[in-house]
């Protein structure tokens, strides 16, 4: 049987011996971890020159290569003779080079150095045009931005990589040993889970239309007399065949003729076609957009929040999470907010609010306790260079329970704040702002602090209503240097209360599950277009003041309302508690390096303005 499978691996292997061989490269950080052990080692090493120089009158260089394995780079030497130095030392210069892995000499700080032998190849670099300079004068992370392709060869950037790299691997690590799924949710979405109306939307008609309207202005759409003129054809090409027949001809001479005819038909139905071609997006008699002719038939956009649809995976496979890139249309330029950024959201049925907390801190200490343990380097990079405390926050909070506190009580303490004016006034009922949340974490408590129950009209629809019936089960998780990390909460599971909730809600609340009552009452009482019922619906039931985005884009539309069922449904078959929550990625990573600004935590930032790439 072995000698089977290893004649078949060297047929296989024949088959391809027209490919250049494989490239056995080894990495740096292998290279460096091992330090003296492996001097005398012939290797492979691949990397990009961060510095170059010359040496000894030009007859040797030695270049510092970094290949994104770790931090630090490794010394390389290449004499004169193995190649052309002035070639390989401009900072960026790419090269794949063979050597042995030597001792430096003593008293120099490298622990190895390599000994180049062979060039095998080599990237070059125009110095004076290349965009990032010699690493001592470094350009500011703002104007990295604007060089966001070739960044990622900064010592920075490069080191938040390996650290996201790292923070990635811990969520999977720490879900799959709880005995979580990963569930991937859609990108593209029809339900808007924040309802905050800050959707981008995913359409194919605007280039549609510019197709249409270069089509239409090569090739005109046929008038009125063409098309006639094309039916007049059809009716003497159908007497012609009618002639044949009667005349007994040839069944050829027949067929040819119908033929005739039936290319005469096509051509009608082409210009019929053609004739209702028109310019501009496409347009409903009451002059709103005919979504039914987008791509989805439907108003489609992409998704704020996978939480929706993990919700469905959570009540039947119980401890789910998603992760993956959401979206929000906002138009906000600080330093916490990005339009594309990532969220991990579990999802657990059988659990409560305190069980969703246990789970965010759990979570949280995780990954900090991870970073600990797995990126010493580039954390220490960052205390260097970023944050001095950023080591002593990861171990503080990996290690401290978090501090649990009602929004009610958090409200009371930050109104008894003497010592600092806040911009933003407290008082119940307000949403916390950035500086209210980072001083109860930064100076009250000096920890992470769950603030829990939350006044029920600043929340969202799905939120769990409270006994006090005025405030809901929710929690948002805040840390110092961020401010809010996570929000969740646990779930609305009564389909009477969700639906009552929805109701009662300000309709700025975007109270989409109420919309599908609605329009069954409306089908009841025999209105059957929607569009055309919004203003009998508005002035019977809410006064102007309540119409909000949502509502005017969902019944301006004219959308089917039925897809959003599905959402009640959990709550119609075997409805079940649960809770879940959502941790902004970008935000943890600004967290555990202590970077000021989210554009920088992200390898691509999109923000208003601003999508390079
Ligand atoms: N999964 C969650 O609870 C997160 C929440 N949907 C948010 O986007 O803030």
């Amino acid at each position: 049987m072995a000698a089977h499978a290893a004649a078949v691996a060297m047929a296989a292997a024949s088959l391809c011996d027209d490919l250049e061989p494989a490239t056995v490269r080894t990495r740096i950080r292998d290279i460096l971890a091992a330090g003296s052990a492996r001097a005398g080692e012939s290797v492979v090493v691949g990397g990009w020159v961060r510095t170059g120089r010359e040496q000894g009158k030009g007859t040797f260089a030695f270049l510092e290569l970094n290949d994104g394995s770790c931090a630090t780079t490794l010394q390389v030497i290449v004499d004169a003779t193995v190649h052309p130095l002035a070639r390989l030392i401009a900072t960026g210069t790419s090269m794949l080079v063979e050597g042995t892995i030597k001792e430096p000499p003593e008293g120099t700080k490298q622990n190895v150095e390599l000994k180049v032998s062979r060039v095998l190849e080599v990237g070059e670099v125009d110095a004076a045009a290349y965009p990032l300079p010699k690493s001592k004068v470094k350009l500011t992370l703002e104007k990295l931005r604007d060089v966001v392709h070739l960044r990622s060869r900064t010592n920075t950037i490069g080191a938040v990589a390996r650290i996201r790299h790292q923070l990635a691997c811990a969520t999977h690590r720490f879900f799959d040993e709880d005995g979580f799924l990963y569930v991937h949710t859609p990108i593209i979405t029809t339900s808007d889970c924040e309802g905050a109306g800050e959707m981008f939307q995913v359409t194919t008609l605007f280039s549609q239309a510019e197709k249409t309207e270069k089509e239409l202005k090569e090739h005109p759409a046929p008038s009125d007399s063409e098309i006639e003129a094309a039916k007049v054809l059809v009716k003497e090409k159908g007497d012609a065949v009618a002639q044949l027949k009667a005349a007994k001809a040839s069944k050829q001479e027949i067929s040819a003729a119908v033929d005739v005819l039936n290319r005469a038909k096509e051509n009608v139905s082409k210009l019929e076609e053609r004739s209702k071609l028109k310019p501009g997006i496409p347009r409903r008699d009451d002059g709103s957009i005919a979504f039914e002719n987008d791509f989805f038939k439907r108003q489609a956009f992409l998704t704020v929040s996978g939480q929706l649809q993990v919700e469905t995976y959570a009540c039947a496979l119980s401890s789910v999470y998603t992760f993956g890139p959401t979206f929000r249309a906002e138009n906000s330029h600080t330093s916490r907010h990005l339009a594309e950024f990532w969220m991990v959201e579990p999802e657990i049925a059988f659990a409560n609010l305190q069980d969703d907390m246990n789970c965010a801190e759990k979570y949280v200490q995780y990954l900090c306790k991870w970073l600990l343990d797995h990126c010493r380097e580039d954390m220490e990079f960052m205390v260097k260079n970023y944050d001095k405390s950023a080591i002593e926050r990861l171990e503080l909070v990996s290690s401290t329970p978090f501090v649990r506190i009602s929004y009610t009580k958090a409200v009371e303490l930050l109104k008894n704040v003497t010592g600092k004016k806040f911009d933003n006034k407290v008082e119940w009922g307000i949403d916390l702002a950035s500086e209210h949340e980072r001083y109860l974490t930064e100076e009250i408590f000096k920890k992470p602090v769950i603030v829990y129950n939350y006044p029920k009209g600043i929340k969202a629809f799905y939120m769990k209503l409270n006994d006090d019936d005025k405030t809901v089960a929710a929690m948002d998780v805040l840390v110092p240097k961020v401010g809010e990390l996570i929000g969740g909460s646990q779930r609305e599971e009564r389909l009477d209360v969700l639906k009552q909730r929805c109701v009662v809600l300000n309709l700025k609340m975007k109270t989409f599950v109420y919309f599908i009552d609605l329009s069954i009452q409306l089908k009841l009482v025999g209105v059957n277009n929607i569009a055309t019922s919004r203003t009998l619906y508005i002035s019977s039931v809410y006064s102007v003041d309540h119409t909000n985005d949502l509502l005017d884009r969902i019944l301006d539309a004219g959308l089917p309302l039925e897809p959003y069922e599905w959402y009640l449904d959990l709550r119609r078959f075997g409805s079940v508690k649960h809770s879940g929550f959502g941790l902004g990625f970008e935000r943890m990573i600004l967290f555990a390096t202590g970077m000021e600004n989210i554009r920088d935590v992200i390898p691509f930032p999109r923000y208003p303005g601003r999508a390079d790439l």
